[in-house]
């Protein structure tokens, strides 16, 4: 057996250690990921031909094949994978540029033959240095084709990246449809935006007769979206063109422009384009140092809107050494008391895991105790390092928002 935990090729200086940071990343103005539950359902030529349909809407795009185990990608769009990536002087990977889209694949770094067996958190390394360790540039969509399932790879992105959302490709089969369902669940708990669903080889029209035969079943995609109250983004026919244009590296987008699927992905374009325009700001990772307000993530009140949603967080601020005030998409502003905060830790230390008993004794907190660092955990939650030294409680925004209504309600009680 071999690991690619340190590669024969060439692997760009960035470490896969370093995570992602907004700074590393600062032209990107949405990461896309596409999911699957299920594998062979399509993600890949959905993210493929996907990229090329927003390229078509003057979009700049790139590609990440986050499928580290199984990188399909470049044998999709013709991308030679025998000579290993060009760097930059300072150690970044520059992409492969192919029918106008920038592709990072892990097929460039081992080669297509050369399978790349690596454990859990390694998976998650690699991926953080294909969005961090490369040179993009300006683009205006990021793809990130994910490897099907809903496990490791799939989180880490949650938790480490902007993401602006997911879609989720599924079969209209009914095996498919319950795989992409808990995807997509798993998604919605760590708060990544769900940008819809697309039913892929829906309706298989015979090219000598002309007959419809819907070989995986009908609607099923389009019945989940409504039943989960998510976009639905379109249904692609089983073509077999799709099949030998992605075996032979062109694109059914680009390749055959004016077919019935490239028509699907252009519409799904328009839709995707047309939903980012109005999307929910999503504040960029930060690691912010309290007591110097170095690293602060931003206030960004110009985003705030009735309607925004009450759990996403469009401003952080120090408003005074003892006051953390959080505001919300909706307009909203909480301000919490640092010391409040810490005692409202949930981790296992703090709360007993199956009873629900409190475990921490607010006598032993004292009066003055502050955070020392602040961290975003991906779109859903943030992280304190106290100057008490504990550090292992995670705050979701739900809870945050829970948190701040019972104070008010409990200011209103004691008036
Ligand atoms: N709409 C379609 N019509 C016909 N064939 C399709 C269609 N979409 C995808 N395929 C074919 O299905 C196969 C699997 O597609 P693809 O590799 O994109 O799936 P995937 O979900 O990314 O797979 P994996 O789970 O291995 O990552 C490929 O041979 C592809 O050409």
């Amino acid at each position: 057996m071999h690991t690619t935990d340190h590669n024969q090729r060439q692997t760009p200086n960035a470490s896969p250690q370093s995570a992602v940071s907004a700074e590393r990343m600062p032209g990107i103005r949405h990461i896309i990921a596409v999911g699957s539950g299920k594998g062979g359902v399509g993600k890949s030529t959905v993210s493929v031909n996907l990229a090329l349909a927003l390229q078509q809407l003057g979009a700049r795009v790139g590609i990440v094949d986050a499928d580290i185990l199984g990188p399909s990608i470049p044998g999709m769009l013709g991308i030679e994978t025998d000579k290993p990536p060009l760097m930059t002087p300072d150690g970044k990977m520059i992409p492969a540029l192919r029918h106008g889209l920038k592709v990072v694949s892990m097929a460039m770094l081992t080669g297509d033959d050369d399978p790349a067996v690596l454990r859990g958190p390694m998976v998650g390394k690699y991926l953080n240095m294909f969005v961090g360790g490369v040179q993009w540039g300006s683009l205006d969509y990021l793809i990130l084709d994910l490897p099907p399932g809903t496990g490791d790879t799939q989180l880490t992105l949650a938790q480490s990246m902007p993401l602006s959302g997911v879609v989720i490709v599924t079969t209209p089969q009914a095996v498919s449809l319950k795989i992409a369902r808990r995807g997509l669940r798993m998604f919605e708990k760590v708060q990544v935006n769900i940008l819809g669903i697309i039913e892929n080889m829906r309706t298989f029209t015979c090219p000598h007769c002309g007959e419809n035969t819907d070989i995986f079943r009908h609607g099923g995609g389009e019945q989940m979206s409504k039943e989960l109250d998510v976009p639905f983004l379109g249904a692609l026919p089983l073509d077999i063109d799709v099949v030998t244009s992605g075996d032979e590296g062109r694109p059914i987008v680009a390749d055959q422009p004016t077919s019935v699927s490239a028509k699907v992905y252009a519409s799904i374009a328009t839709a995707l384009v047309e939903q980012l325009h109005e999307a929910v700001t999503v504040l960029k990772p930060f690691v912010w140092k309290w007591d110097s307000d170095e690293g602060a993530p931003g206030w960004m009140e110009d985003a705030a809107r009735p309607a925004g949603s009450q759990k996403t967080p469009i401003g952080f601020l120090r408003r005074d050494p003892r006051t953390l005030s959080i505001l919300w998409e909706d307009g909203h502003r909480d301000d919490f008391d640092v010391r409040d905060l810490r005692l409202a830790c949930h981790c296992a230390l703090c709360i007993e895991e199956m009873s629900g008993r409190k475990l921490l004794d607010p006598k032993t907190i004292r009066s003055d105790v502050s955070p020392r660092q602040i961290m975003s955990v991906g779109n859903y939650a943030i992280t304190f390092d106290w100057s008490d030294g504990h550090n292992s409680g995670i705050y979701s925004f739900n809870d945050l928002r829970a948190l701040g209504a019972d104070a008010a309600a409990r200011s209103v009680e004691n008036v």
